[in-house]
């Protein structure tokens, strides 16, 4: 038993504590700066003592933190569909500090869209994202898509043609769209778009609403 059922219908079931925008907002903030620090650790060059003076505060703020903690990651219900968003999401979650966060919208044709920038933080080669980093973009998105067709379903397979270096840096395009639905089957097709216009990234997916 693979709990793929369980997990898939607590994604939309709201099961989770669910959060206000206003509740949101000082966390989202919190999120923001420790995103500003990710990169700040990767960049600086202070000397070692600033250094361990700095994982000394960073600890102290860590163990300040986890005096009150939820068990799961919250939820919320945002923007006009109402949909329950995931706020601990590695690819969307606000609340996430890895995510960079990607504000992935649903529009009147069913296809989802996200306009981001990725920082170096996200780098693979040299002044190019990390080809893993945009498979889990458009994993997530080609996703959004399936769930926006009323098809939700775990990623049974993603196929990945990177025909181009993506850029980070620069303002990029993500969309995806369902294609095809079979039972509990659904596919779905995506491509990260760079600034020039031209497609980097094709992706399909498929989709299983999992039998348990
Ligand atoms: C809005 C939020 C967006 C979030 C997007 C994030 C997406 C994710 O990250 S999901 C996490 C990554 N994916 C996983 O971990 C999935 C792990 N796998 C599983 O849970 C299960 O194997 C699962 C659900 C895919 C299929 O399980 P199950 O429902 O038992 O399938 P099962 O009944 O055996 O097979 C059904 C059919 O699918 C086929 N199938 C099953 N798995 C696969 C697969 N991986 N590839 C191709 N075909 C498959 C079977 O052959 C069968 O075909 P047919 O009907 O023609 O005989």
């Amino acid at each position: 038993m693979s709990g793929a059922r369980a997990a898939m219908e607590g994604v939309f079931a709201g099961d989770r504590r669910e959060l206000s925008e206003l509740e949101i907002a000082p966390q989202a903030a919190l999120a923001d700066e420790v995103r500003a620090l990710i990169e700040a650790v990767i960049h600086t060059e202070v000397p070692e003592t600033e250094l361990r003076e700095a994982a000394a505060a960073v600890a102290a703020l860590t163990e300040r933190l986890n005096t009150a903690r939820r068990n799961r990651p919250p939820a919320a219900r945002l923007g006009v569909n109402g949909m329950v968003k995931a706020l601990g999401s590695p690819v969307t979650g606000v609340l996430n500090a890895i995510a960079p966060p990607i504000d992935v919208v649903t529009l009147e044709d069913g296809s989802v869209h996200a306009e981001f920038t990725l920082t170096d933080v996200y780098e693979g080669p040299p002044t190019f994202v990390h080809g893993g980093v945009s498979a889990l973009i458009l994993d997530h998105v080609l996703g959004a898509a399936a769930a926006a067709n009323g098809t939700p379903g775990m990623t049974a397979t993603l196929d990945l043609r990177y025909r181009r270096p993506t850029p980070h840096g620069v303002p990029l395009v993500v969309t995806a769209r369902t294609v095809r639905n079979e039972g509990r089957k659904t596919w779905a097709d995506a491509t990260i778009t760079g600034p020039d216009g031209r497609v980097t990234i094709e992706a399909t997916a498929m989709f299983i609403f999992p039998a348990t």
